[in-house]
Order: structure tokens, then sequence, then C-alpha cells
């Protein structure tokens, strides 16, 4: 399956990303927005410009998660049979996803420039559903890179903060985008708490030629909607529930 990948590569990124746009059917997307909004209320961790919910669970204070599946209806038909199809995962440390943040962005809501850093193995695969978002992607600077290695992944400084994204990727409801390796590692990554992701057009949208649907941003913008993602990792270190009790008496 690995031409498949090929297919969706996003080529004018200077490192691996993949976008498929139509990777889950609107049945799938409904069903699954289902899921989110009826896990319990505890499980939404509500920061100041998203919220969140961490499956599993969190991780330790030393980037460690306990071991423990994720939910079915994370699993299917997200990574089986999916992307255990398109392979992405296997040469990743555990060979399949073991942690997912959901996140839900209201209009005007965004995640600021970060990296995901050394807790995971250096691959995110993103399922998007409800609306489209933009995805801006940042080169690091000398300052993100003194940042580096924390818990977690980092913000970058407030300095930054009307930097311009080096790329902008657009995420459609129902697709999958995949970033790894030097984009991963290299690069920070965003999206602006707005109401509006405007100035779309092929030479500022890097996957515009993978776009399911090109006719609702003819105009070059359009109106956010509340956006859900699911966002696929594995977790380098894992503990076993048998040695768990050291970890969290470190807590
Ligand atoms: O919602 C997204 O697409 C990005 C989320 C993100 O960057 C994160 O959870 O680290
Ligand atoms: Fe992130």
């Amino acid at each position: 399956m690995a031409c498949d990948l090929e297919a969706a590569r996003i080529t004018s990124l200077p490192s691996d990303a993949f976008y498929i746009s139509d990777f889950v059917s609107e049945d799938e997307e409904t069903w699954l927005l289902q899921k989110v909004s009826s896990a319990p209320l505890p499980r939404w961790t509500h920061l100041s410009h998203r919220r969140l919910q961490t499956w599993p669970s969190s991780l330790t204070k030393s980037n460690t998660l306990l071991a423990s599946p994720l939910p079915s209806w994370l699993v299917s038909p997200v990574t089986e049979p999916r992307l255990k199809e398109l392979g992405i995962f296997n040469d990743a440390p555990h060979g399949a996803p073991n942690h997912v943040l959901v996140n839900e962005y209201n209009p005007g809501q965004g995640i600021m420039p970060h990296e995901d850093g050394a807790a995971y193995y250096p691959l995110v695969a993103t399922v998007s559903l409800g609306a489209p978002i933009v995805l801006d992607i940042y080169k690091k600077n000398s300052q993100d890179a003194n940042d580096e290695g924390k818990a977690g992944g980092s913000a970058s400084n407030m300095a930054d903060h009307n930097r311009k994204p080096q790329y902008r990727i657009l995420q459609e409801r129902r697709s999958l985008l995949i970033t790894r390796a030097d984009l991963y590692t290299d690069y920070l990554h965003g999206i602006a708490e707005t109401t509006k992701d405007e100035d779309l057009t092929a030479d500022t949208i890097c996957n515009w030629d993978l776009l399911r649907e090109k006719n609702p941003y003819r105009a070059g913008w359009y109106q956010r909607e509340t956006r859900t993602s699911l966002t696929y990792r594995d977790v380098l270190k894992v503990a076993k529930m048998g040695n768990s009790l050291k970890f969290l008496g470190g807590r």
C-alpha cells in the first residue's frame, strides 16, 4: 500500500507530509463526532483556546504512557484497517498508534505555534472532523531550538507572535494529514485564532491539488465552524501496569 501513500504526498513541502481528502465517510464522521461528544465531561481538559481529550490517558511527568488500549471507537475504522493498510506506523516502535489527542476548536480558537516534542515517535496522523481548518507550518528559529525537549512539546516565545507561516495546509473535514520526520522535528505547527481562514489559493495552500473540493474556497476564504481533530501518535516510553506504581508514585 506504500504506493497509495506516494500519490498523497504534498510535494511542495520540503519533508514528509501526506494528505488524503476522503479518509473517513460522512457516516463515520457523524459517528466519530458523536463518540467524542458522548465522552464523560471530566474527559475534557479546558484550555484557553480549545478543549482537549487525551486517550487512553495523560502521560506521566517523565513522558511515559501507562499501558492501556485505546477505546475501540478510536481504533476501528481509523487505525484498523485504514492506517494499518497505509503502513505508516510500521517503523514506529510499537508498530501502531498508542495515544490520541482529540482537539476541538470553535470559531476564533486555535493553537499557538509549537512542536509536539520528544515524547512521541516523529509521526502524527490527524483525522479532521466537522469543518475545515488551516494548519500553519513555521520553520524553527534558534529560540525554538532552545525550547526543544520540553515535556509534551513546547510553545514558541511571544516574540514570534507575528511570525508568518512558511507553509499552509488546508485540512478538509473527513481528511487525513500525516506529518513526519523533518517536518515533525524541524518545524512548528499552529492554527490561527480566527473566525475566517483567508488568502486561500493554489499558491498559498500547499495541498491545493489534493483537495476533495475546491469550490467552497473559490472566494479565497471561508467562515470557521467547530472543527475536531483526532491526532494519532506513538508514545515512545510505555510502562506496563505491573511496573506502573513507581511511575504513579513519582507524579
Ligand atoms: O488540531 C490539529 O490539527 C493540531 C493539534 C496539535 O497540534 C496538537 O494537538 O499537538
Ligand atoms: Fe501539535
